[in-house]
């Protein structure tokens, strides 16, 4: 039984070509994490392969029985951590989907999220992505428990949407989790701020875990991995390289502000149903 108070290690690893190089390093810091006393441990989006349209179908792989997901079971049992295993393009029966899985101590598969908005947006001169042109969206929400603890899951521009949080709040999680991979258009303006937003409107505590930055991919990642409090406070951050970000966290901050600005029992649901129908 996981206690009131956890240490989160957030993980911001170089991804490079090699995948069973960046699987390697994965369990490396995993292990390097749980040395410093980190009981959840998070991996970045897209950890085993460079983030792009073109890596996804030759690095998709079984959540079940790829060597991936093997050796993220094995890290996990090893460390006796709780790991959610960032994302991998994911191969089932050749249907490609951007998936994140979370292993308990004893290594055995606790769930796993398919993310559910693809991330397709064109922002001339900025970025222009289409994760729809080769991943298909997952179908539901996803959460688990470690003791008290109750967390969401989303992966990168799934946090962009509050209402996938909001139910997260209303089903009665503390934590979110997005593992991530923001860019050097909307990374500055954005990663910080939704981090943020997603906190202070649901009152819980939020950490967003990216890839460190790669000045030669393709595409560069904003890094910055960070941990958020209820209250919107940066508990700790990464910059741009390879680090690993660590946060103790405190249900009490939880209830205390839940208790203090009563946001959950003031909602007036009797007018939202009402006049806002989408
Ligand atoms: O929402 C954004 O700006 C970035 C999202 C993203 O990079 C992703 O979903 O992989």
């Amino acid at each position: 039984m996981a206690a009131r108070q956890m240490r989160l290690g957030l993980i911001q690893m170089a991804v490079h070509e090699d995948k069973l190089e960046n699987v390697k390093k994965a369990v490396s810091l995993i292990k390097k994490a749980a040395e410093k006393g980190s009981s959840l441990i998070v991996l970045p989006e897209c950890f085993n392969s460079p983030y792009g349209l073109k890596y996804f179908p030759k690095y998709a792989e079984s959540i079940h029985q790829g060597d991936t997901a093997k050796a993220l079971s094995t890290a996990a049992k090893e460390n006796k951590i709780y790991l959610v295993g960032g994302s991998i393009p994911e191969n089932d029966n050749g249907e490609l989907y951007n998936t994140c899985t979370v292993w308990d101590p004893s290594g055995n598969l606790l769930c796993t999220h398919r993310k559910v908005h693809l991330f397709d947006i064109d922002i001339p001169g900025g970025i222009k992505f289409k994760e729809s042109e080769v991943l298909k969206p997952g179908k539901k929400l996803t959460t688990f428990n470690i003791g008290p603890w109750k967390i969401g899951l989303g992966i990168c521009y799934d946090i962009r949407f509050a209402e996938m949080a909001k139910l997260y709040c209303k089903d009665g999680c503390n934590l979110l989790i997005y593992p991530g991979a923001f860019n050097m258009t909307t990374g500055p303006l954005h990663w910080e701020l939704l981090q943020k937003s997603r906190a202070v409107d649901n009152e819980l505590y939020v950490a967003a875990v990216s890839p460190a930055q790669d000045a030669s991919a393709e595409y560069v990642a904003y890094g910055h991995t960070m941990a958020i409090d209820p209250w919107g406070k940066i508990l700790s951050s990464a910059s741009f390289g390879e680090e690993i970000v660590y946060a103790d966290i405190d249900l009490s901050v939880v209830e205390k502000m839940r208790q203090q600005i009563p946001l959950i029992s003031q909602r007036r649901t009797d007018l939202y149903d009402t006049v806002l129908k989408d």
